[in-house]
């Protein structure tokens, strides 16, 4: 009797399960894959990381800029339409964050980039300050000082040799996010050590990445008996503690400088020059003063997007200048105009607003390459968005990779060429790389800064010159690559 029994209700739960999943699939008016019992689509996501963001243009292709499918009983809208992405980010309702944030939620907490509601308001207002650019200007000595390090590092290296520029950058950005922002020098540059953090933070994303490209992997159950949740323990316990440090060190150094809340420092060095942390450890929200976890998961939020996001940024547009000599000409002009006959100085505030052409460039790489290559949003409610149906929890994952690569948008969207940016875009949010609206990324001048500092004095010294090897793209979290960015320098004279 239960030999029989078993196979029935089993086949029970699928027809059920496939009766629902159809029927929602059905309120909504956007086209997609029919969903299988249980695991909806799933299974049209299994793939290596390497060919994730091939697969994703492949099914928009088939199905349509704006498509549907389900992610087990998830309902999901995958979008590489402009117009439709500007009716998200724009908005201030749709501002949740969904499932995949959720499992950042280990490693940052509530802090800004996965919070959402009123937390979310309160401590955007509260931190915007702390990237105005009477601060930023402030980190200008840092970033030069820093790169002073990293160029010297490529000097010895700068033998025609290929170099993976992703391990290199990333220390340097480490350096510059804590040095400037939570004003603590770990000088990870002149520690390799400090790679372990780099490498936790590597693994973190991969693990993420995973999750939610095999959903099945995402409940805590299931994740909890694989052999990653070890890895992911010990990945966070560098990461925590890394943070844990820089938050005792400075708390240390306000005590040591007798300095116990913002109104009461008069050293307005201090304050200006390391204004986030600060912030976090004397300010106060709603006039609470900020307990510990929360300091700890907004200090984890910065450090990881104020230092990954750059590196990719940064490397991306190395390996995109390495196959164009004439565009490094150009912009090595444009330093000249500006710098005259002494390039060995270092940039003003103002003058990084000069470097036009600079702007561009890095603006074209991270449309090919945008360092995030999708965000996500939950939607709260049955409602209608571009005269699409949205059902309550829909996931809508903006493909920002997809958005960006769009021949109604870009003509010749393949080819790099700065120059498009010259003229205003046919839809300013077909360029999302630092996305737009209320949660749009707090850091971009910041990044802008940097990315200019770093790329200006590379090219001020040395010739990048190709390797014959095509970075294997993937976005884990940040876009990557599975065999490096690979590079050559030489030096200029
Ligand atoms: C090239 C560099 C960067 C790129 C391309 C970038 C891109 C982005 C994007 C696309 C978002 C939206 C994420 C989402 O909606 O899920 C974002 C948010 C954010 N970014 Fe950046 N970012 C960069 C650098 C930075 C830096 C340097 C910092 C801090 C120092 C930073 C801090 C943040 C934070 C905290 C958020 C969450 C903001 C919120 O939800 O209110 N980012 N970034």
């Amino acid at each position: 009797m239960i030999l029989f029994l078993v196979p029935v209700i089993f086949v029970l739960v699928l027809l059920v399960s496939w009766i629902s999943l159809v029927r929602e699939s059905r309120r909504f008016n956007i086209n997609g894959p029919m969903p299988l019992p249980i695991i909806g689509n799933a299974h049209m996501f299994m793939a290596k990381s390497t060919e994730f963001l091939d697969l994703v243009t492949r099914y928009s292709e088939k199905y349509g800029k704006v498509f549907r499918v389900h992610f087990l009983s998830v309902p999901t809208v995958i979008v590489c339409d402009a117009k439709f992405a500007q009716e998200i980010v724009s908005s201030q309702e749709h501002i949740s964050k969904g499932g995949p944030y959720k499992l950042l939620e280990c490693w940052l907490g509530q802090g800004l980039l996965t919070s959402g509601g009123q937390r979310w308001k309160s401590h955007r207002r509260f931190l915007t300050p702390a990237f105005h650019f009477n601060i930023l200007q402030n980190f200008l000595p840092v970033f030069c000082k820093n790169q002073r390090v990293l160029t010297e590092k490529l000097r010895g290296l700068a033998d025609g040799r290929p170099i993976d520029m992703f391990p290199i950058v990333a220390l340097a950005a480490l350096d510059n996010v804590t040095e400037s922002i939570m004003g603590i020098s770990v000088d990870a540059q002149g520690h390799e050590s400090e790679s372990a953090y780099v490498k936790s933070i590597e693994e973190m994303s991969s693990i993420v990445a995973m999750r939610i490209q095999i959903p099945i992997l995402g409940p805590d159950v299931v994740f909890n008996l694989t052999r990653y949740k070890g890895i992911q323990t010990k990945a966070l316990k560098v990461l925590h503690q890394h943070t844990k440090k820089v938050i005792d060190e400075r708390r240390q150094q306000l005590k040591n400088a007798n300095i116990t809340s913002l109104n009461a420092s008069n050293d307005v060095g201090i304050r200006n020059k390391h204004a986030f942390l600060d912030l976090l450890l004397l300010g106060e929200i709603d006039g609470q003063k900020i307990d510990d976890e929360s300091v700890r998961e907004e200090v984890d939020t910065f450090m990881f997007e104020g230092h990954d996001t750059t590196t990719s940024g940064i490397s991306y547009a190395l390996y995109c200048l390495s196959q164009r000599r004439h565009i490094q000409e150009k912009i090595y002009e444009e330093l000249q105009t500006i710098f005259g006959d002494n390039m060995d100085r270092d940039p003003t505030y103002q003058e990084l607003g000069q470097m036009k052409y600079l702007e561009m460039v890095l603006k074209e790489s991270m449309r090919l390459y945008p360092p995030v290559a999708f965000i996500e949003r939950r939607i709260t409610r049955d409602c209608e968005i571009g005269g699409l149906k949205m059902v309550k929890d829909t996931s809508v994952i903006l493909n920002i990779y997809q958005i960006q690569r769009q021949p109604d948008m870009f003509e010749d969207p393949l080819e790099f060429r700065p120059e498009r940016f010259e003229e205003s875009l046919k839809n300013p949010f077909s360029f999302l790389a630092f996305s737009a609206g209320p949660r749009n990324c707090i850091g971009q001048k910041f990044a802008m800064m940097e990315l200019k500092i770093t790329i200006s004095e590379i090219i001020k010294h040395f010739h990048i010159l190709p390797v014959d090897v095509t970075p294997q793209l993937c976005s884990d979290l940040i876009l990557r690559s599975k065999n490096g960015v690979n590079v050559r320098f030489m030096p200029r004279k």
